[in-house]
């Protein structure tokens, strides 16, 4: 007699062993005994996580997804239910079969081209992230606003707190940039090569960090002093998966304790692929919540003003005229706007891409290799 096959996922044949015939029951809580884990790196199509309790020592887990999670993108920062092999021994794979309500989520649009539908592709860069810190010279490369306020519309309209990290203190001063920024009241820390970091550590603590930064900034620099097990650490998760080292777009690093203080030092996640923040899936309302200097003018606009330059009764013209906010902040809110469009000058805002980058798939795209 010809065995009747039929393709069962693995716990599915652990839970109900030698009973190949039984019909799946719908009614079974799915995956009652999956633990939770905190995802910490994605590497083409394998997913690094943690217990969201374990110490430095405690191992990491490298899982696959499952089927059923279908098309949902898992990414840094997910928190999830890993079912199989969650011991984290070398060779084991767990497998991701829930993944938690997202608290916060911080997308990006691909610019690679932004008149396509395909180069418009969202990504979600990192889920659960509590602050983002962006990261800036003060001098050499000098700052540049309108990364700034890019990433500061991101900041937002992800519903995640901006931190204004600004490094080189010891090049120049803060007082242009903090001058630009005046009305917003921005949190900022100053880093210089012999800063303590208590301040940041401070703001970091307990808390989900992404770290944005353009090349040459000091973001290495930083991670590096914050994390001094960095190099290694990446190294570690971008080594598992296909045995390829291939640099992620987004790691999470565990900030280590700092004495005297207790409680979560926190976690930052560094974004080495990601430099700077596609905004076309902003609405141009939700990008003036970038701009809450300028967002009380515009209920003095006509019914469905744009906000461009080339509309004749657009309020925040006459706002900045009459010196209620810096005429450099409305030029800049019209920049993103038209680099939304696709028809923006974003010189100085688009990076060359880092490698891997590819791996950050929105949902709309399969995992790779997978
Ligand atoms: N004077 C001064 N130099 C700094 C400071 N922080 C970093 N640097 C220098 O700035 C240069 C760039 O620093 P990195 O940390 O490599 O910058 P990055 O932002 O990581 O840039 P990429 O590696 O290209 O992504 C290095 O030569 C650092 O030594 C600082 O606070 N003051
Ligand atoms: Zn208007």
């Amino acid at each position: 007699m010809a065995t009747k096959r039929r393709e069962y996922d693995e716990d599915d044949v652990r839970v109900r062993p030698g009973k190949s015939s039984r019909p799946r029951t719908r009614t079974r809580p799915r995956h009652a005994e999956a633990v939770d884990g905190f995802v910490i790196a994605v590497d083409r199509g394998r997913y690094t996580c943690v217990r969201p309790d374990a110490g430095p020592d405690d191992p990491i887990i490298t899982a696959m997804r499952a089927r059923e999670l279908g098309r949902k993108s898992v990414v840094v920062g997910d928190r999830v239910g890993l079912v199989g092999d969650t011991s984290g021994a070398p060779g084991s794979l767990a497998r991701i079969v829930r993944i938690a309500e997202r608290r916060s989520v911080l997308r990006r649009t691909a610019e690679d081209d932004a008149t396509t539908a395909e180069g418009r592709l969202e990504r979600v860069v990192v889920a659960n992230a509590d602050q983002l810190v962006i990261v800036s010279a003060l001098a050499d490369p000098p700052p540049r606003t309108g990364f700034i306020d890019r990433c500061l519309v991101a900041a937002y309209d992800a519903d995640i707190e901006p931190l204004l990290c600004l490094t080189k203190a010891d090049l120049a001063g803060p007082e242009a940039v903090l001058g630009y920024y005046t009305e917003l009241e921005l949190p900022y820390v100053l880093i210089r090569p012999d800063s303590d970091l208590d301040a940041l550590r401070a703001l970091l603590a307990g808390r989900v960090s992404v770290l944005v930064g353009h090349s040459g900034v000091g973001k290495s620099t930083l991670v590096n002093r914050l994390v001094p097990e960095a190099e290694r650490a990446v190294g570690t998760v971008s080594a598992i998966g296909r045995g390829r080292h291939t640099s992620t777009s987004a790691v999470a690093l565990r900030l280590p304790p700092t004495t005297g203080a207790k409680g979560d030092p926190g976690w930052i996640v560094d974004t080495p692929g990601v430099r700077s923040f596609g905004l076309a899936h902003v609405s141009a309302e939700s990008l003036l919540h970038g701009f809450a200097d300028l967002v009380e003018a515009t209920v003095d606009c006509p019914a469905n003003c744009q906000h461009t330059a080339e509309e004749a009764h657009c309020a925040l013209d006459a706002w900045v005229a009459a010196g209620k906010a810096d005429p450099r902040r409305l030029a800049s809110y019209r920049r993103l706007l038209a680099s939304r469009s696709g028809e923006g000058d974003q010189r100085g805002e688009v990076d060359h891409r880092g490698p891997g980058e590819g791996d950050q798939r929105g949902p709309d795209a399969p995992p790779a290799g997978s």
